[in-house]
């Protein structure tokens, strides 16, 4: 009999009601009796493991770090993990996950937008969806994914898409790998491999994300680097635009060298160096164009590839590579 485990962290999906508002309140052995209420318990064995209980609004790189810490050990003990969290930050804690994760046996992160003790709650079925697919042999070797409203998007490129609706996470622009439902899995594309970039025994450095707003000034991008940041993205305009106050402070940090990463607010759609004193000045300066990544996953990326001392071409050619083997960024060759 095949063998799951089963992480939980918190999240909307083990909230109740309460009079100063949800919190978390459900451990992993509630929420898998409400998930094997939906379509049985799958002739598969499930234990479970309560990694820690919080809003996911609230974890820090280091929370998240322990969770990867803990996929490691349940991915060397049972033949698929599921880990429910937050969906606040589930696309930075998914992605930070896939960065350490060197197994084929799949790991699936879910939630939900409505709490447990809703009176029609979408937890129990998407932890259903989500075990019936890390349960499932095709799934082997398909990397770290959320499985959220009957979708299975791969952790590179997820993005949550709506504030409350149920159908939440999508990658703009990138195929969904299967979708699950009471009939089970239907597999519909190839899940990207993902290199290794991250030891999760090892803290990354800080990295910010600087905003771009109608008129933004530099005040951003300084107090960042002030507060420690050893490298920023940009959460540029369109395909990666920027005041000329911050490209020309970006500009400066580039020739000092601090790395600068440049992704886009719009939420679908590759950066590109397009204008001149925008995106081209920047590129031109050495900014890493992130592809088609959320200035947020971007962050990560960034921060773990400054955990290489000396990368061959530098941090900027080695986030390069990376985007591009994960189909990111187009392909030099
Ligand atoms: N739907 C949710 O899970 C949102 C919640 N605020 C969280 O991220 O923990």
């Amino acid at each position: 009999m095949r063998t799951l485990t089963l992480l939980s962290t918190g999240g909307t999906i083990a909230t109740t009601a309460g009079e100063k508002g949800l919190s978390v309140a459900v451990g992993a052995d509630d929420l898998l009796a409400a998930a094997e209420r939906v379509w049985g318990s799958g002739g598969v064995r499930v234990q479970t493991r309560d990694v820690h209980r919080m809003v996911s609004f609230a974890e820090s790189v280091g929370d998240v770090l322990a969770l990867a810490r803990a996929v490691r050990e349940a991915a060397r003990e049972s033949d698929g993990v599921v880990v429910t969290h937050g969906t606040d930050t589930m696309e930075e804690a998914a992605f930070l996950v896939a960065l350490t994760h060197d197994s084929p046996v799949p790991v699936a992160f879910t939630g939900a937008q409505r709490p447990f003790d809703d009176p029609a709650p979408d937890g129990p079925r998407n932890l259903a969806a989500a075990l019936c697919w890390v349960g499932d042999p095709r799934a082997e070797g398909t990397g770290v994914g959320v499985v959220f409203d009957g979708n299975v998007v791969p952790a590179v490129g997820v993005r949550k898409v709506h504030t409350l609706g149920l159908d939440a996470f999508r990658a703009p622009g990138r195929a969904s790998v299967a979708s699950v439902d009471a009939d089970g899995v239907r597999v519909h594309a190839t899940a990207p491999k993902v290199p290794v970039l991250l030891d999760p025994d090892v803290e990354p450095p800080r990295v910010d994300v600087v905003a771009q707003y109608l008129g933004a000034d530099a005040t951003g991008v300084r107090a960042s680097v002030a507060a420690g940041a050893r490298g920023l993205v940009l959460s540029g305009f369109g395909a990666g635009n920027t005041t000329p106050d911050t490209t020309r402070a970006c500009v400066e940090l580039l020739g000092s060298g601090v790395p600068v990463g440049l992704a886009s607010r719009v939420g679908a759609g590759p950066v590109s160096g397009l204008y001149a004193d925008g995106g081209a000045e920047l590129v031109r300066a050495g900014a890493v164009v992130m592809g088609d990544l959320s200035p947020w996953q971007s962050r990560l990326l960034l921060a773990a590839a400054l955990t290489h001392t000396d990368p061959r071409g530098g941090v900027g050619e080695l986030c390069r590579r990376w985007l591009e083997s994960v189909g990111a960024v187009a392909g030099r060759d």
